[in-house]
């Protein structure tokens, strides 16, 4: 789990600036999906050898200053609960507002550390007069910075890696990390109580009291399971954005912890962009998943209505077709122990390593099946493939041109792969090279 770094701050200081400068050209693109909602809004970077996500707190709607004050609030309130490090952004120029001072007073209630960057610092030597103010703000770091002109960026990251370095690495449970993800009301918190409340459950642990997400530890016939809930977004926040930005912000930490995401949707309500917005967030982390509709008892059943959900579900999501779906309630504990059959299952898909012989002999039948069409004149020759690493399962394919290898055809790989091997619920990734590479 790579700590998470904040970016908070009011309007216009030039977060959005800072936050491109610091990711550079390290936006990984996983691929061109359709249906995948993307969004800026965090990414992993490094300095020096720490790695860490840099979340963006997005921009906000200048409406009236009472709304960006409560909302402003709201965010920093979120950031110190969630983030590891908080970089609070102010404007030299602008000098310290009454927005800075509430800002402040939210970040310095609790013990986290905050570095607090002075941005628009073009001319050190012509604006050092103006940096004194900042001090009144009452945090031991801070850094003038330009985020435009890329200056004293250097110190900034490391002082910021420095307090990484410090942080205490949680040591992580054993068993299983099945993350439940999903929005508010979809159920997610009734599943944990339903699954630790079984009879045959052993639950040993509540621990995440210092954070707001709650795990639950539980044993089944040996079987050990961390049940990641993120439960109790939805009462905190009454504004619409936040609340989303809230839920993303945690959909992400929760899903980069886990070892298998179960995507909890509201049977009754169908899916919605929140949703989607999660499943992509899930997707592009390469994790395992599992879709659950949950409220299945409180759903109006038809003839073929979970088919036809099916069907839909894989519409909307296209880009999640390997995933499974699993109708439960957790009410009525309806196939709720099944996930975590399931979940196993889907976990040792997506550790699971395939010889290079067995691939290549499936590899040599789709060729010869479907050949990789001819570009530009030349003939593309697959030459062998291999497993390269597991979790996600990752194959690289030897041929001898490489960038004519169009994305559909990889597709066609994927789905002989997937057909011959398996790999339920699991990502897979496979890239092309040139032999003598
Ligand atoms: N002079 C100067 N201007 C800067 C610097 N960094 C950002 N700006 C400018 O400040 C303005 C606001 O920058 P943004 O990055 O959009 O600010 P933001 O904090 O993300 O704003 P919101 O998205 O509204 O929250 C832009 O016009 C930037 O060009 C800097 O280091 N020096
Ligand atoms: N009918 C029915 N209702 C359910 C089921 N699961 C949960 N609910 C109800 O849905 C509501 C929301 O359930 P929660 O478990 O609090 O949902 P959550 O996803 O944890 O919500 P947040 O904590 O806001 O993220 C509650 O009123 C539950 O009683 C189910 O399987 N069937």
């Amino acid at each position: 789990m790579k700590p998470i770094v904040a970016i908070v701050g009011r309007p216009n200081v030039g977060k959005s600036t800072l936050f491109n400068k610091l990711v550079g050209d390290r936006v990984a693109i996983v691929d061109d999906q359709p249906g995948v909602t993307r969004d800026r809004l965090y990414r992993e970077t490094e300095w020096c050898g720490t790695e860490f996500v840099l979340v963006d707190t997005g921009g906000l709607e200048p409406r009236n200053n009472d709304f960006m004050m409560s909302k402003i609030k709201q965010q920093a309130e979120v950031a110190m609960n969630e983030a590891d490090v908080i970089m609070f952004i102010v404007d030299a120029k602008a000098g310290v507002t009454a927005l800075d001072e509430e800002v402040a007073y939210i970040l310095r209630k609790k013990n986290k550390p905050v570095i607090l960057c002075v941005n628009k610092v073009d001319d050190f030597l012509a604006q050092q007069d103006d940096l004194y103010d900042f001090w009144s703000l009452g945090f031991e770091h801070l850094m003038p910075i330009s985020a435009e002109h890329k200056s004293n960026l250097g110190d900034m990251l490391d002082v910021i890696t420095e307090n990484i370095n410090k942080l205490e690495l949680q040591e992580e449970e054993e068993g299983l990390k099945l993350a439940i993800i999903g929005r508010p009301n979809a159920g997610k918190s009734s599943l944990v109580n339903r699954l630790s409340g079984e009879e045959r459950a052993i639950v040993s642990s509540m621990a995440g009291t210092t954070r707001d997400a709650i795990d639950t530890s539980i044993e089944f016939d040996d079987n050990k399971y961390i049940l990641i809930d993120t439960a109790g977004i939805r009462r905190k926040s009454k504004v619409e954005e936040s609340l989303e930005y809230y839920s993303v912000l945690r959909a992400i930490k929760t899903i980069k912890r886990a070892d298998v995401c179960l995507l909890m949707l509201d049977g009754q309500e169908g899916i919605t962009e929140q949703d989607k917005r999660i499943a992509g967030i899930a997707y592009e982390e390469r994790k395992p998943i599992i879709v659950v509709v949950n409220k299945w008892d409180a759903v109006e059943k038809e003839t073929m209505t979970m088919k036809h959900m099916t069907d839909e579900l894989y519409e909307e999501l296209p880009f999640l077709s390997y995933a499974p779906i699993e109708f439960v309630s957790a009410l009525t504990g309806q196939r709720t122990l099944r996930l975590l059959e399931h979940a196993d299952l889907v976990y040792g898909e997506y550790t699971k390593r395939i010889s290079t012989g067995l691939l290549n002999g499936v590899i040599k039948e789709a060729t010869i099946m479907n050949a990789p069409p001819t570009r530009k004149g030349r003939l593309v020759k697959i030459n062998y493939a291999t497993q390269v690493s597991s979790a996600p399962p990752k194959f690289v394919v030897f041929c001898n041109y490489p960038e004519l290898v169009h994305f559909s055809y990889l597709r066609y790989l994927e789905n002989r792969l997937r057909e011959s091997f398996g790999f339920e619920g699991c990502p897979i990734d496979i890239m092309t090279q040139t032999k003598n590479r």
